[in-house]
């Protein structure tokens, strides 16, 4: 015992130790930055110095809430291999000398303590966990790995999963688990979909790859950028802290809305914008526009105060003929047929007056009233806005059936684009004309979570957005509750200009208890999806159905520790907040915006009402049920809804 406690003291003292070497870190870092001025020999450099070290200070802050490392690992020199002690943690620690204190849990060596296992040690000796108590160090468990013992599951990653929740979401470097690191850690140029069971950490896994690629790509991606989509902004704010904690600040976080740059102010009908959000539509508008084009009719004449060039109507049609067939985007198509034109004015002038003529000639040429006036014609320019005006003012196009068309038509048209009331279903349109009309910069990497929700024109947003990069999908068929949810991945895939990435199950659940588990795959039959069951990792956790006064439920949840959620259909909410329960650790919340989101107490109101509210009621209650970490209680008045009506 006692050389328990020498040990415990040592490794203490270690983390004192590299606390302190870390905020020598961030001192230094600091004073470079007050000096960088003084130091940065241009403006440029300095501000570039200046957004460097900013950053890097952020990386080096110290919370004392989060361990500065988490576990260590031994490992045996093995041939050319040096073996050595290695804490890891959540970022580099060197001491004075530049030796480590503690490896950044992304950096190669670490992922033996991720990886490592009885059956492959990877030379991993002894891996020892961490555990803490308000960032004090109190405990820690070790596995020998090459002498073959492996703990079966570890008390403190129990400990941490069942740890209360309160507040936004937290990483989870301490505790990834092995199918969760070959996803965090999967290379920058693979598109993976992840599909996973509530709780499984989808969610999770997509910030850390995020963290990871930073961590190995940094300049690369921080030329094109990380962008990570969630469903509404309650999801943003709750994942917000996750990355920032890792040190990493610059990462773009968005809703699909968001990204879209078009102010909405009207609302569709349920039909319309089930039409608006149909792959045909893509058709619909690329049509229109290519419709645009037309071959000249006439030659053109053009002077330029001392001679008067012609091109006839032949060369004219070579160029715009020519232009289409390399089919660039439509408004870099119009700039390269007046280019063509210019080029072929300045040939002949070349021709008659012996030498090139100036930059300015060639820009006034390409301006002149005859060279606009057979753009205009052959190739008018055109904005998405007014594309997207023209199409819904006369939707006639044979890929839509005749109703189809008459649910999109605007009832009565707007006098122009500029006076038009977008919805956000247009505003989708609008991104997908701007596409058709000019390039669209491209993410470095995309994280997609709730994936399964989006509809095929929303995909092609983020399409758009990473023709050059990769993606993350991170989703749950059976939690689609979207008029257009997918059903299965290999078409959304294909939406989002990824029809080969890997599609990746995780069905071990982190979040939701397995008598809730159970409850909840009672419903997976209902829902026509094909997705594996979610197994439970947590054994504890309380589930009761009844018909209780929620008053009476909340006073007996608060009695717990940890955040509650009372969840019902959103008519009802309105309802449910005048009765006075909400408080700093009480939310209510209604069914559409709970996605994503968990609570350690949950207390679902009415799920016959939940279901009844919409389409894929089953599907809202599914997603309901699984955002528990340790107790749901179920208060109903109505009957359960069928696949639950055995239970109580
Ligand atoms: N390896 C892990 N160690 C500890 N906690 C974990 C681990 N993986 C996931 N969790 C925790 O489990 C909970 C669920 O994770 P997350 O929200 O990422 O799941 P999800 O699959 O996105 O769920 P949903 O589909 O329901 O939105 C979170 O609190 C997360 O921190």
């Amino acid at each position: 015992m006692p050389a328990l406690q020498d040990e415990l003291a040592a490794e203490r003292a270690h983390l004192e130790a590299s606390r302190k070497a870390l905020r020598r870190m961030r001192e230094h870092a600091e004073d470079l930055f007050a000096t960088g001025n003084q130091v940065a020999g241009d403006p440029f450099a300095a501000e570039t110095l200046g957004r460097h070290l900013a950053r890097r200070i952020a990386e080096l802050a110290d919370s004392p809430d989060t361990p500065l490392f988490f576990g260590k690992l031994d490992v045996a020199a093995v041939d050319d291999d040096e073996g050595g002690r290695f804490h890891v943690g959540r970022r580099h620690v060197t001491d004075v000398a530049g030796e480590p204190m503690v490896l950044d849990w992304r950096a190669p060596m670490s992922r033996k303590f991720y990886q490592a296992s009885v059956k492959d040690p990877q030379d991993v000796s002894t891996r020892r966990r961490f555990g803490f108590v308000r960032g004090e160090l109190t405990s820690f468990e070790d596995e020998h790995l090459r002498a073959g013992e492996e703990l079966g599951t570890s008390r403190i990653l129990l400990e941490e999963i069942e740890r209360p929740r309160v507040g936004p979401m937290r990483d989870i470097v301490a505790t990834i688990q092995p199918e969760q690191d070959e996803l965090v850690r999967a290379e920058l140029d693979e598109s993976i979909c992840v599909q996973g069971a509530p709780g499984t950490g989808k969610t999770a896994v997509g910030l850390h790859r995020a963290a990871y690629l930073l961590y190995l790509h940094r300049e690369r991606l921080r030329r094109s950028g990380v962008l990570i989509v969630g469903p509404n902004s309650a999801f943003l704010s709750y994942i917000a802290s996750v990355l920032p904690a890792l040190g990493e600040i610059e990462v773009q976080q968005s809703t699909i809305d968001g990204l879209l740059g078009t102010p909405v102010k009207g609302v569709d009908a349920d039909a319309a914008a089930e039409v608006k959000h149909d792959p045909r539509m893509a058709t619909v508008l690329a049509r229109r526009l290519n419709a645009k084009i037309k071959r000249p009719e006439e030659p053109l004449t053009v002077s330029d105060g001392s001679y008067r060039w012609r091109v006839s109507t032949e060369a004219l049609r070579r160029i715009v003929d020519d232009v289409r067939r390399e089919a660039p985007p439509y408004g870099i198509g119009r700039e390269r047929v007046r280019a063509r034109i210019v080029s072929l004015l300045m040939r002949q002038s070349e021709a008659r007056r012996g030498d090139s003529p100036s930059e300015g000639w060639q820009r006034r040429m390409g301006r002149s009233q005859p060279v606009l006036e057979v753009l205009d014609h052959a190739w008018p320019a055109v904005t998405p806005e007014q594309l997207v005006f023209e199409v819904l003012s006369d939707p006639a196009d044979e890929v839509l059936e005749p109703h189809e068309q008459a649910a999109i038509a605007w009832a009565k048209p707007p006098k122009t684009a500029k006076s038009a009331r977008w919805t956000v279903a247009d505003a989708v349109l609008i991104d997908e004309a701007a596409g058709l009309i000019d390039r669209v910069p491209s993410f470095g990497h995309v994280v997609l979570d709730e994936a399964q929700d989006l509809s095929p024109m929303q995909a092609r947003v983020i399409a758009r957005r990473s023709e050059h990069g990769s993606i993350t999908l991170l989703g749950d068929l059976a939690q689609g509750t979207a008029p257009w949810a997918a059903r299965e991945w290999r078409t959304l895939l294909g939406h989002l200009g990824k029809p080969g990435a890997r599609v990746v199950p995780l069905t071990t659940g982190f979040r939701v208890p397995a008598v809730v588990v159970a409850l909840a795959n009672r419903l997976l039959p209902a829902l026509g999806v094909d997705v594996p069951e979610a197994r439970s990792l947590r054994t504890d956790g309380a589930l009761t159905i009844g018909a209780f006064p929620l008053a009476e439920v909340v006073q007996r949840a608060l009695a717990f520790e940890g955040s509650i959620g009372v969840i019902a259909a959103d008519a009802t909410v309105p309802q449910i907040v005048a009765a006075g329960i909400e408080s700093e650790r009480v939310t209510v919340l209604p069914a559409s915006l709970a996605k994503g989101l968990e609570y350690d107490h949950v207390i679902v109101v009415e799920p016959a009402d939940i279901v009844d509210a919409e389409p894929r009621g089953l599907n809202r209650l599914f997603v309901v049920l699984t955002r528990a970490v340790s107790r749901l209680d179920v208060l109903h008045e109505r009957p359960l809804p069928p696949p639950l009506d055995r239970v109580s």
